[in-house]
Order: structure tokens, then C-alpha cells, then sequence
């Protein structure tokens, strides 16, 4: 049985003008999510993350293309998209004057459900997502991590087939970040909600996300399981240390026969060498060195990060060029 994506894109393209110069926030943005996937956006700042989203929601329109989410056009029928669909945006949502216990209620009755229906979904949102404690404080009165709690639980209120979270650790400690994961796992678990996820943390993508999606300057680079796309394109960074600067020389020959790659020399008789699957080399190459008469004293095989599979997409670093992890975010849009 086939079963139909909730998210299918085709050539989905945001252009914003300014300054009177073009600016091409997201280019043919073509994908398919099928339901109940937890899909991770990667990238760095200003790599069209946010805009994506937000026109997925329907926030704002495409300047082209077309996309239809949990089964509706999203230039045609926006309402029906966003009855469908649980949004947590950049900022943190919430009148700051209300409890929390009311702020879930209110949502409820946004969304046009009964009383009594909110009154059941809050009180199972609360306990699912450790907000017991704070029910009754307003929500200027919880902590960073509280807040983002509770941002997710409006979210998911009407209990949407489909959620888009918008960085939802940014500025959160790695307890709270943990804590949060935690979270939206055990809610995707329990009632098969479909997450899409933009993040700037790769350990985030690398732990939590069954598939990743990396950006960069608008556009798709990348699209797989996080181990498929560091077993395609980066490969492990295999290390070994030689008694003498002499004998790491005469390692090269060896390594890059093994590896079929070209092996560095380094200092203090070090060699390294990048190869795919590399750790499985590890065995074969220490051996061909030790027939070699080369004595090896040091061998580790160091596993690819999604760092170096930007790195080997892009020639860039993503930290390098990500912006700095405190640095305030520029302010957006937001809506609910
Ligand atoms: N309303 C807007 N007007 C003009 N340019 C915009 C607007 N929104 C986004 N952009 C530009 O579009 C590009 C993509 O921005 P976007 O916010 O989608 O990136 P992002 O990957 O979400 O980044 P971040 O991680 O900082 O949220 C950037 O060059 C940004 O400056």
C-alpha cells in the first residue's frame, strides 16, 4: 500500500526583493514527506531554513511553484492547511500575563475545539511534556526551556497530524535541549505525528533525525538518512603514529595502496588519510604496515560528523559559517 506524502514539494522558489535587489531566500525547493517521518532542516544561518517553513505554513506565499501539505494547496487552500498543522516559530509564543494551563485552553479554542476536548488534550500535552509543575505560573514566569515546552504544546493542541518546529533548541541549555528532544520523540511516538525540524545543532540532525535535508544558499545539497550521507560523502579520518618521521614517509605508499586515497604526512610522525568506511580499513592497513617492516604505534579511526559532510558539499565548514551560538536572533514574523 502506497501511502500519499504530507508534504510534497515541487520547485517551491522564494525570491524577496531588497533594496531593489533580488534575493533568492529559496530555490525549487522539491521534496516528498511521508507521514509520520521526523525530517531535520540543516544548515546555516541564512540558508532559506525559515522561509521554507514558513511557506509551508503558509505564512508567507512562493514567488513559484507548488506544495501541497497534510493534503491541501498551500496557495488555495491555506486554511485548510493550517487546521492541519502545528507551528512553533523562532519566538516564543504565549501572552505573558496568562497561566500556562489558560495559554492551552485559549489555543484550543482557536482552533475551534470544545472545551471539554481542550480541557483532556492540555491535560495530557502537560503531562507528556513535564509542564505539571508550572500549570498554574504565567508565562512570563517560566525559564527559557519551559517556554519552548510550552511553545511546543500549543503546537500540537489540536493535535495535528504534521508540526513544524522553527529551531526549537536555539538558546536552550544542552539539559533543557535534551529534555526537549526527549519530548517530541515520546509525542511522535505516542500519537504518529509527522516532525519537521529545523536546526543549527548537527549532533541534533545526526541524534534525533531518521533523515536530513541540508541547505545551503537556498537550495536542497543533500537529502538522506544522517549514516548514509556521511557513509557517501565524507569518509572516516583514519590516524596512525610512526617512531620516526622516516618510517610515517614510508607509510604513504602503503596507506594509499589500502585506502585507494591519498594519505597526509604530518608532524610528529603522523599519517592520515580520509577514506569511506574507512574504520574497516583500519585492520587491512595495519597489517599491510606491519609487512612493510613499519612498526605502527598509534592507529585510530575518527567516524564523519555532518560537519564533514557539509564540509565535503560545500568547501565550507557549517560552525564557520554558522553564526555565533549566542549571538541574539534576528528578529521575525511570527504567527499562530
Ligand atoms: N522578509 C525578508 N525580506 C528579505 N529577505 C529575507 C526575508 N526573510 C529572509 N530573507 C533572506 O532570505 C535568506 C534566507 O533566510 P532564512 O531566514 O530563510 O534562512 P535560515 O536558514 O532560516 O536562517 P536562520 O538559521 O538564521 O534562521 C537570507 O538571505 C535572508 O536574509
Amino acid at each position: 500500500m502506497t501511502t500519499s506524502p504530507i508534504i510534497e514539494t515541487h520547485g517551491l522558489t522564494k525570491r524577496f526583493t531588497v533594496k531593489k535587489q533580488p534575493v533568492a531566500a529559496v530555490t525549487d525547493l522539491s521534496i516528498s514527506v511521508t507521514p509520520g517521518e521526523l525530517v531535520a532542516f540543516l544548515g546555516p544561518n541564512g540558508a532559506g531554513k525559515s522561509t521554507s517553513l514558513r511557506m509551508l505554513t503558509t505564512l508567507i506565499p512562493p514567488t513559484e511553484g507548488t506544495a501541497r501539505v497534510a493534503g491541501f494547496d498551500i496557495r488555495r487552500q491555506p486554511g485548510e492547511v493550517r487546521a492541519r498543522i502545528g507551528y512553533v516559530g523562532q519566538l516564543t509564543s504565549g501572552s505573558f500575563a496568562q497561566r500556562v494551563g489558560d495559554e492551552l485552553l485559549s489555543q484550543g479554542a482557536f482552533y475551534g475545539m470544545r472545551r471539554a476536548d481542550a480541557a483532556r488534550r492540555a491535560d495530557e500535552l502537560i503531562a507528556s511534556l513535564g509542564l505539571q509543575a508550572i500549570r498554574t505560573r504565567t508565562v512570563q514566569q517560566l525559564s527559557g526551556g519551559q517556554k519552548r515546552r510550552l511553545d511546543i504544546a500549543l503546537g500540537l493542541m489540536h493535535a495535528p497530524p504534521l508540526i513544524f518546529l522553527d529551531e526549537p533548541s536555539t538558546g536552550l541549555d544542552p539539559q533543557s535541549r535534551a529534555n526537549l528532544w526527549e519530548h517530541t520523540l515520546r509525542l511522535r511516538e505516542e500519537h504518529g505525528t509527522t516532525v519537521f525540524v529545523t536546526t543549527h545543532y548537527l549532533e541534533e540532525a545526526d541524534r534525533y533525525a531518521e533523515r536530513v535535508l541540508v541547505m545551503d544558499q537556498g537550495r536542497v545539497i543533500a537529502d538522506d538518512t544522517a549514516p548514509a550521507l556521511k557513509a557517501t560523502l565524507a569518509g572516516d579520518l583514519l590516524a596512525f603514529g610512526f617512531d620516526s618521521a622516516d618510517e610515517a614517509s614510508a607509510a604513504l605508499p602503503v596507506l594509499a595502496q589500502v585506502t585507494g586515497r591519498e594519505p597526509l604526512l604530518g608532524p610528529d610522525a603522523r599519517v592520515s588519510v580520509t577514506a569511506p568506511s574507512g574504520d574497516g580499513l583500519l585492520p587491512a592497513a595495519i597489517r599491510a604496515l606491519d609487512a612493510a617492516g613499519l612498526g605502527v604505534r598509534t592507529a585510530t579511526g575518527v567516524p564523519p560528523t555532518l560537519d564533514d559532510v557539509f564540509l565535503a558539499l560545500t568547501g565550507r565548514a557549517l560552525r564557520e559559517t554558522d553564526r555565533a551560538e549566542n549571538e541574539p536572533e534576528p528578529a521575525k514574523e511570527t504567527a499562530r
